[in-house]
């Protein structure tokens, strides 16, 4: 199942994320991923007949008409269809941008945390958000949000950063990793003067943010436009899946802060509509992401662009909840020599709130394993993840035909259906969503109390990105994972890591294949749970995957998505 979606022309497993970017590296991108879909269609359609608008429509409900929109996009060189999508206007009342959901019973087990600042002279971390000298503004917005106690990363992120260091952020998911980087940005900006945006044709923003998937750099910046309420800096976002003329027009009436897509972000750059020479922030989120073989070579034409201040000129920010060690070392290169490293617990290791439990199940009992699992979760909010968009659609369709209400997100389907199927889901009106590894990092949706890998990623940091769609800011949540010895038993060792050093049961029986497998890793049943480790220092242990014994990390992600 998962080999045959290279159908679609876009490589194989292992070589997929490289081949990828090909596709993916600007807005007519989404035209290459309209080609792919073409093999798909006859299969996803005959099972979409039947499903009356219970919430689940296949994959290309629209084709886009080749008209002219008056938007200034080019089209691609083989004149596939413009992107013409925009997005419903933001609302603008107080109630819609502050929205949010609890903290829950845990938050103040971070307390407990094992934390460790590595590198020379790290300041003081803070206490509280009184500590953080943030402006009158900027902490109204901070409490407006619900926020009356920083996390750990807030703690130790905001000083490090309001001292002008760079940082590599390590901590697990859920635990408030946006706001420790966006909150002292804003209070820098702030306090420095920047001067309000207004309209100009070249925009020259003093913080850049980058992160993998459109989902997530949108919620990025609304969290930003959420602190940034009432401020004079704007935040402006940029993506593919949307009309580029609709995003410049946005762009030009003001930009602070800039969060971006790689491929949109250098299409921007490239129609010389973003200047860089004032940039100040250069942030990664999902740095391991950015920075691994699918997004490297655009994370190094951002730093090489015209006019982009040298690391030694800007402050550079990389955060995520796992960090391979040959990412860390490849990172480097990003950030100035005295960087500081901040690990937050077990560096790659998976949030405690989640409780994870395995099934050993076959390859043909997965679609009826399914149904028990959600049989027990009835309307509560459940994300099942799935390798291919194929199976994504497949499964879809599947418990849609069963009478879950159910929608689905992957790289195949269409902007708006992407934005309608997380619309959905979060409103609850269907509560399952089936998607792909495009869904598996950053986004934060509220009331996520269950994730089931009916596929389990072929990477362990996957694993634990995907399992932290729930279990978020100290409310605990469930992952149940399909375990096919067939298929799985390559990750039957890091599976063991992760769920010992997260005091999970480790099941006999994945012991016992982890003891049988020939995997790579150093193994460690005890789950030996160390604090940090920064790879300056050498060895340790890093989840499981981060001693650079895992899988190549060209195999993090789903091989046949295209992210952005
Ligand atoms: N100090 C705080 N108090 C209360 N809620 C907070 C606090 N900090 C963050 N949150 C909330 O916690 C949730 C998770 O935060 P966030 O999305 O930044 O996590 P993350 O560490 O980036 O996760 P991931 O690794 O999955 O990207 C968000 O809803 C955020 O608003």
């Amino acid at each position: 199942m998962q080999s045959s979606f290279s159908s679609q022309g876009r490589g194989g497993r292992g070589g997929g994320r490289g081949g990828f970017k090909g596709f993916s590296t600007d807005d007519g991108n989404e035209d290459g991923r309209r080609g792919g879909r073409g093999g798909f269609r006859g299969g996803s359609q005959g099972d979409r007949g039947g499903f009356g608008g219970r919430g689940y429509r296949g994959v290309d409900e629209e084709v886009i008409p080749k008209v002219s929109t008056g938007d200034n996009e080019t089209e691609g060189e083989d004149a596939r269809p413009r992107v013409t999508y925009i997005p419903p206007p933001l609302a603008e009342d107080e109630d819609a941008i502050f929205a949010h959901y609890a903290s829950g019973i845990n938050f103040n087990k971070y307390d407990d945390i094992l934390i460790d600042v590595s590198g020379t002279n790290p300041p003081q971390a803070i206490y509280t958000f009184e500590e953080a000298s943030l402006c009158e503004s900027l902490k109204r917005n901070v409490s407006k949000s619900g926020y009356v106690k920083p996390t750990p990363v807030q703690k130790h992120g905001i000083p490090i950063i309001a001292a002008g260091r760079d940082l590599m952020a390590c901590a697990q998911t859920g635990s408030g990793k946006t706001a420790a980087f966006l909150l002292p940005i804003l209070q820098k900006l702030m306090a420095d003067g920047v001067a309000a945006s207004s309209f100009s044709e070249l925009q020259e923003p003093e913080a850049l943010i980058v992160a993998p998937t459109r989902e997530l750099i949108n919620q990025i910046y609304m969290e930003a436009r959420k602190f940034a309420h009432g401020t004079c800096v704007r935040p402006v976002v940029v993506y593919g899946g949307i009309s580029t003329g609709h995003q410049i027009r946005d762009l030009l009436r003001g930009c602070n802060v800039l969060c971006g897509t790689p491929g949109r972000l250098l299409d921007m750059i490239g129609r010389g509509k973003v200047g860089l020479t004032k940039i100040r922030y250069f942030v990664l989120d999902e740095a391991d992401r950015m920075l691994d073989m699918g997004f490297e070579p655009d994370m190094r034409k951002i730093v090489g662009s015209p006019g982009m201040p040298s690391k030694e000129d800007r402050q550079t920010l990389m955060f995520s909840a796992t960090y391979p060690a040959d990412i860390q070392r490849l990172a480097g290169e990003f950030l100035k020599k005295d960087y500081l490293f901040l690990a937050v617990g077990v560096v790659g290791g998976a949030c405690s709130d989640v409780e994870q439990v395995l099934i050993q199940v076959t390859k043909f009992s997965k679609r009826d394993q399914l149904l028990d699992v959600l049989k027990n979760t009835k309307d509560e909010r459940t994300m099942v993840f799935v390798e291919t968009k194929r199976q994504a659609d497949f499964i879809a369709a599947f418990l849609c035909q069963e009478n879950v209400a159910t929608t689905s997100i992957h790289g195949d389907r269409e902007q708006r259906e992407r934005e309608q199927a997380l619309g959905d889901f979060r409103s609850g009106k269907c509560p399952v969503l089936v998607a792909t590894s495009v869904a598996a990092r950053g986004l934060d949706i509220q009331d996520v109390q269950h994730v089931v890998n009916f596929d389990l990623p072929n990477n362990i940091d996957e694993y634990v990105h995907r399992i932290g769609r729930t279990g978020r800011c100290g409310n605990t949540g469930r992952a149940v994972s399909f375990y096919d010895p067939a298929a799985d038993d390559q990750l039957a060792r890091s599976l063991v890591k992760i769920l010992s050093s997260a005091q999970q049961e480790v099941p006999a029986w994945l012991e016992g294949s982890a003891l049988d497998a020939h995997g790579t890793t150093s193994f460690n049943p005890q789950g030996k749970v160390f604090a940090s480790t920064d790879s300056r220092r050498g060895g340790g242990f890093q989840g499981a995957s981060g001693g650079g014994g895992g899988p190549p990390v060209a195999a993090a992600a789903a091989d046949d998505e295209d992210w952005e």
